[in-house]
C-alpha cells in the first residue's frame, strides 16, 4: 500500500506541536533525532523533516503530499498551494514596523524607504496594492536589528507577543497578515493518497474540535433544571441523568473552552453544585 509523505519542520517553532498534533490523532512514529526521514508504524504515512522555508517548493514538485508549515510561508512563497486544514498553533502576524521616534502617518510614508525583511513577496504586493514603492532588503533572520545597525528605516518580520520589536525600539504600524500552522496539500497529490489525506484530515478534525471543549458535569436540583440547561449548549442537548438523592439530577454536557469560565459563573448563580471540567480527548460529530 501507498503511504502519504508529510513535510514537518525539522526543527524550530512549529516542530513540537507539528509531532504533537499527529500523536494526538493516533499516529505513532518511530523518530530518531537527527533523521530526515521516518515512518508511522500504525497510519501509512512517512514524515520528512525538512526546513519551513524549502517546503513550499517540496509541494509543488510533488516530493512530499502535504504538510504542515506557517500560512505566513506559503502567502511568501506557496500561492499555488491549497490548504486542507488550519490547525490553531504558531499564530503571528506578518507586520511592519518603525522605529519608536518615527511619526508614523500612513503607509504613504514607507515611500522610498528602505525596508529589510525575509518575506519581500508579501511586502512587494502589500504596499504594490497601496500604490508605495519602497527598497527591500532581503534578510534571512535578526530582522528587527536593521535599523538599530543603519540598514534599513523600516522591517517587515513576523510579530507575536511584540517582545521582539520592543527590545529594539521598534513599533508595529501596518498589520499585513495574521498567520497560524496549516496542512498545505502538494497540486501534485494522487488519488490514492488522497484517500489517506481525508482519514488524515477527519482524524485532526476530531482533535481539534476536542482542543476547543471542555466535558462539564453538575449536579441541579430538579427544580432549576429548565434554568440551568438553558445556560447549556451542548452537542445536540445536555444529558441529564437523576441523581441518587431525590430531586436532584446530573448534568453533562459540551462547552467551548472560551466561553467556558463565563457560563460557570452563570450556573452556580443558577443553584449547580459539584461542577466537574474534564478534557476531551476526541470529537466526532
Ligand atoms: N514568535 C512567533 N510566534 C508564533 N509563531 C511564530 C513565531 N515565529 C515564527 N512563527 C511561526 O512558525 C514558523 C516557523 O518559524 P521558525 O522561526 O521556527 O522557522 P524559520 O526560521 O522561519 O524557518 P526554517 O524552518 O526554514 O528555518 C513561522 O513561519 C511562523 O509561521
Ligand atoms: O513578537 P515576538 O513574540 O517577540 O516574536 C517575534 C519574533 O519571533 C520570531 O523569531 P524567532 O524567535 O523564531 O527567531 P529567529 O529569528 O531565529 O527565527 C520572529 O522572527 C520574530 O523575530
Ligand atoms: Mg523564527
Amino acid at each position: 500500500m501507498k503511504k502519504i509523505r508529510i513535510a514537518i519542520q525539522k526543527s524550530g517553532r512549529l516542530n513540537e506541536d507539528s509531532l504533537q498534533i499527529l500523536k494526538d490523532c493516533g499516529i505513532s512514529i518511530d523518530n530518531g533525532k537527527d533523521q530526515l526521514k521516518a515512518s508511522s508504524r500504525n497510519f501509512p504515512l512517512e514524515v520528512f523533516y525538512l526546513r519551513n522555508g524549502d517546503i513550499p517548493q517540496y509541494l509543488r514538485d510533488g516530493v512530499v503530499d502535504i504538510a504542515i508549515i506557517g500560512e505566513n510561508v506559503l502567502i511568501e512563497k506557496g500561492e499555488d498551494i491549497s490548504i486542507a486544514e488550519k490547525l490553531g498553533f504558531s499564530k503571528c502576524k506578518v507586520s511592519l514596523a518603525v522605529p519608536k521616534s518615527v511619526k508614523y502617518k500612513s503607509v504613504a510614508d514607507f515611500e522610498g524607504k528602505r525596508i529589510a525583511t525575509s518575506y519581500p513577496n508579501t511586502v512587494k504586493n502589500y504596499l504594490d496594492s497601496k500604490g508605495v514603492k519602497a527598497d527591500l532588503h532581503i534578510i534571512n533572520g535578526s530582522v528587527e536589528i536593521a535599523p538599530n545597525i543603519g540598514l534599513a528605516d523600516a522591517i517587515c518580520d513576523i510579530v507575536s507577543s511584540g517582545s521582539t520589536l520592543f527590545k529594539n525600539n521598534l513599533k508595529e504600524v501596518e498589520v499585513m497578515l495574521t498567520s497560524e500552522a496549516v496542512l498545505a496539500v502538494s497540486p501534485q497529490i494522487s488519488q490514492e493518497r488522497t484517500v489517506l489525506l481525508e482519514d488524515l484530515r477527519f482524524r485532526i478534525q476530531s482533535v481539534l474540535r476536542a482542543r476547543q471543549s471542555k466535558y462539564v458535569l453538575l449536579n441541579a436540583p430538579n427544580e432549576k433544571l429548565n434554568e440551568i440547561i438553558g445556560l447549556l449548549p451542548g452537542m445536540r442537548s445536555p444529558t441529564v441523568l437523576p441523581l441518587a438523592e431525590e430531586g436532584w439530577s446530573s448534568v453533562h454536557t459540551v462547552i467551548n473552552k472560551d466561553k467556558f469560565w463565563e457560563v460557570i459563573q452563570e450556573l452556580k448563580k443558577a443553584g449547580a453544585e459539584g461542577i466537574l471540567v474534564c478534557p476531551i480527548e476526541k470529537m466526532v460529530l
